[in-house]
């Protein structure tokens, strides 16, 4: 039988900015494995030079797709913020209940591969939202409504739904 995806489990979040809070919960539910390729390993849950290599990466793209730098780093910056607070909670709720701890360990090269990929739907995406991301009210309440349904539509945990907050703050 085959591992059941993410994409056989994902719901749609409403509005605007739908496509792309199911790309963040998306990279959310990539950082489970994540964490699940570190637990009980001596690689850390942060690794600063992965992530600057990200930052770099992004804002280079950022200009080329016409977006400004600065704020889609501050986007990327965010998504990272969000992986860490999932693997944080996940890392404490299976030290708390090994029994819930995973018994197979994911390779995190792999992961990584996956990640960069999300990050070029994530790219193109935000381009596709260009207009409906100018800061304001209207954004605002478009983010509401991507993120509350998201919570529902993908039955995110506390913890996720945490996550998910970070992920989506500084998208006006
Ligand atoms: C996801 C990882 O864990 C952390 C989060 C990262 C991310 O979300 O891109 C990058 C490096 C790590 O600080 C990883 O190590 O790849």
């Amino acid at each position: 039988a085959s591992e059941k995806t993410v994409t056989d489990t994902a719901g749609h979040a409403f509005g605007r900015l739908g496509p792309l809070s199911d790309l963040v919960v998306e990279r959310l539910r990539v950082g489970d494995r994540v964490a699940a390729s570190k637990f009980g390993t001596d690689k850390p849950i942060d690794d600063p030079a992965r992530e600057e290599q990200e930052l770099a990466s992004v804002r280079t793209r950022a200009f080329a797709l016409g977006l400004d730098p600065e704020r889609t780093a501050a986007f990327f910056s965010d998504q990272i913020t969000a992986s860490k607070v999932v693997q944080r909670g996940l890392f404490d709720r299976w030290t708390a209940h090994p029994e819930q701890a995973p018994t197979t360990r994911p390779d995190l090269t792999e992961i990584r591969a996956e990640l960069d990929e999300l990050t070029t739907s994530l790219l193109t995406e935000l381009a596709a939202t260009n207009d409906a991301r100018e800061p304001g009210a209207p954004c605002r309440v478009d983010v509401l409504e991507a993120q509350i349904s998201a919570d529902v539509v993908d039955h995110l945990d506390e913890l996720h739904r945490t996550a998910l907050r970070t992920a989506l703050q500084s998208l006006c």
